[in-house]
């Protein structure tokens, strides 16, 4: 443990509880956990969705988890989690309810926002999904030359981009044979040169996705890829055919040209970072099936019950929570890793970025005080086994504490011989190796007879040996199933609005990337200015006339 770096959330009546557990705990070795309870694997488990989380893998015991249940209460988790169902607007800043579970809510649940249902609206937006996924599979609906589409490109970033590409991904196996997808996010010309590359105009359908519908990268994207359509030959009368949008903007979708019918609407009762279950997620079901987009909204349906009604203490997203804010607040963990080993799930490291960083990277309380703990965990990750090859190095031997969440379907969809059966066995193996390491006496044991002498042999064997006693859940599942995708998202979902409880954050607002946006457009005009007066600071100054050093011909011509 370092907690040098731990800071506890001392607002808690319990919060001096779980000092004195820290203490209790220190010099316990997870492993003795075992042998003092031969339960432990049993009771340290919990199922729910389709998935199984252990988590007696971390150096925790009922002592403590009772404490940290104890907080939890404290914290009102309880009545929180109720009031986001029920579409309370817990999102103060904006003034917002936040109601993504609704997306998937096949109950007879009725969460009001204003005082107004919203489940016909989300009943006609799902037939409109349905209805254009039918149109656009069967050849109904075709591009102006009367060609079945073929290619869809999403252009949206974040929340509009990240959760769409993960999920496809994911669903690999349900992909639709005829239609090939393509992704810009970023305002890299870059990346929609190679779109432009790997399309055929007659045959692709853009899907313009912005909830806002004024972010700079997507409105410039959508622009540039309208004015190659032209340019391709494509009709200005016949633009529509190529073109989708999805926005709760849907005035300014409609200034933009997109044609009305084709526009999907979002309530602002859906964050971005938790769009995906909305229209945000059309290419979903376009790439795939309606059928397999309801089968991931059920499996997140199904996980989102468990958080609503399973007690704290038997509730997987609380647990995972809790755990999270125990490591950070109270051992001091600096990062967290999840790691899946599923190649389909590359892209999930990515969107829990953004629904983890951008949710809970805050330090003013949603009372709108500042916070003297750390909140939001640093989460990063990849797929197994190819982090085995890299930075797992650190997360055995380096000196930070890192807790790892290692994602383990255990069949898989394209089998080649014994291969994924050696996948899952790098992923029960690591999990062991963090927990156990290597002593000293293994590492001198393996150099004798090396012919290194006595010191060699102990500098080596010190190098060697690995302090072992570090914490990671693994998370399983039968296979990577799209409702099993869907409860794994929702999970983690769960799992951060549960640490922004505990630490009395607003999750669902992002003031933090709104400056940037700001100071890029003021940059934006200096870059292009004819004549720039050096009014930054000495290091903008200097970037800026480096800059126009490089591009002198083009400004001056501008001239
Ligand atoms: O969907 P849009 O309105 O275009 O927003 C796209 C993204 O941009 C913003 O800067 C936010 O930080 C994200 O939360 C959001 O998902």
């Amino acid at each position: 443990m370092n907690s040098a770096n731990a800071t506890p959330l001392y607002q808690y009546s319990c919060a001096e509880v779980l000092d004195g557990h820290r203490a209790r705990l220190a010099d316990k070795k997870i492993a003795s956990l075992f042998s003092d309870n031969s339960m432990r694997a049993e009771e340290y488990c919990i199922e729910a969705a389709g998935l199984e989380l252990d988590y007696s893998k971390n150096c925790i015991d009922a002592l403590l988890l009772d404490t940290l249940m104890c907080m939890a209460s404290e914290a009102g988790l309880d009545e929180k989690r109720r009031a986001m169902f029920a579409g309370e607007k817990i999102n103060y800043s904006e003034n917002r309810s936040v109601l993504h579970t609704a997306l998937r809510d096949f109950s007879n649940a009725d969460p009001k926002v204003d005082g107004q249902s919203i489940k016909s609206e989300i009943k006609d937006v799902r037939n409109k999904i349905k209805e254009l996924t039918s149109k656009i599979h069967s050849g109904v609906w075709t591009g102006y030359s009367g060609k079945k589409i073929r290619h869809i490109i999403n252009i949206g970033i974040g929340g509009s981009f990240l959760g769409v590409k993960t999920v496809l991904d994911g669903l690999q196996p349900w992909w639709h044979d005829d239609i090939e997808t393509h992704y810009v996010a970023n305002i890299d010309p870059t990346d929609l040169h190679q779109v432009f590359k790997n399309i055929e105009p007659e045959t692709s359908l853009f899907i313009i996705a912005s909830k806002s519908f004024s972010t700079l990268e997507t409105k410039s994207n959508a622009t540039a890829a309208r004015d190659w359509m032209k340019s391709q030959g494509i009709p200005e009368s016949e633009i529509h055919r190529h073109f989708v949008a999805i926005s709760s903007n849907v005035l300014a979708a409609t200034a933009f040209g997109i044609a009305k019918e084709n526009i999907f609407p979002m309530g602002d009762w859906v964050g971005g970072r938790y769009s995906l279950w909305s229209a945000i997620g059309l290419m979903i079901p376009l790439a795939t099936s309606y059928d397999v987009f309801e089968r991931l909204l059920r499996g997140a349906g199904e996980m989102d019950q468990h958080f609503l009604t399973a007690p704290l203490s038997e509730n997987m997203p609380v647990i995972m929570g809790l755990l999270g804010v125990w490591h950070q607040n109270w051992c001091g963990a600096e990062s967290h890793a999840v790691l899946p080993y599923d190649s389909r799930l590359a892209s999930f490291p990515k969107h829990l970025q953004q629904m983890d960083m951008e949710s809970n990277g805050k330090t003013v309380s949603y009372k709108g005080e500042r916070v003297n703990y750390h909140t939001g965990e640093i989460v990063w990750g990849d797929v197994g086994t190819n982090g085995q090859h890299a930075y797992h190095q650190l997360l055995h031997q380096g000196s930070r504490l890192i807790p790892v969440d290692f994602i383990v379907p255990l069949k898989s969809y394209n089998p080649i011989g014994d291969q994924h059966r050696w996948l899952v066995s790098h992923a029960f193996a690591q999990s062991q190796a963090l927990m156990n390491g290597k002593s000293i006496n293994q590492a001198r044991e393996e150099l004798s007879g090396k012919g290194l002498n006595k010191v060699q042999l102990e500098s080596v064997a010190r190098q060697k040996a690995i302090p072992g006693n570090r914490p990671s859940n693994v998370l399983t599942m039968e296979s990577l199933s799209p409702e099993n995708l869907g409860a794994l998202i929702a999970l983690y979902e769960h799992k951060v609005f549960v640490q922004g409880v505990l630490w009395e954050l607003n999750s669902f607002d992002q003031w933090g990337v709104e400056l940037g946006k700001v100071l890029g457009d003021k940059m934006y005009q200096h870059l292009s200015e004819v004549i720039y007066t050096d009014c930054e600071d000495g290091s903008t100054n200097k970037l800026i006339n480096k800059y126009r050093r490089v591009h002198q011909q083009d400004l001056s011509e501008t001239a």
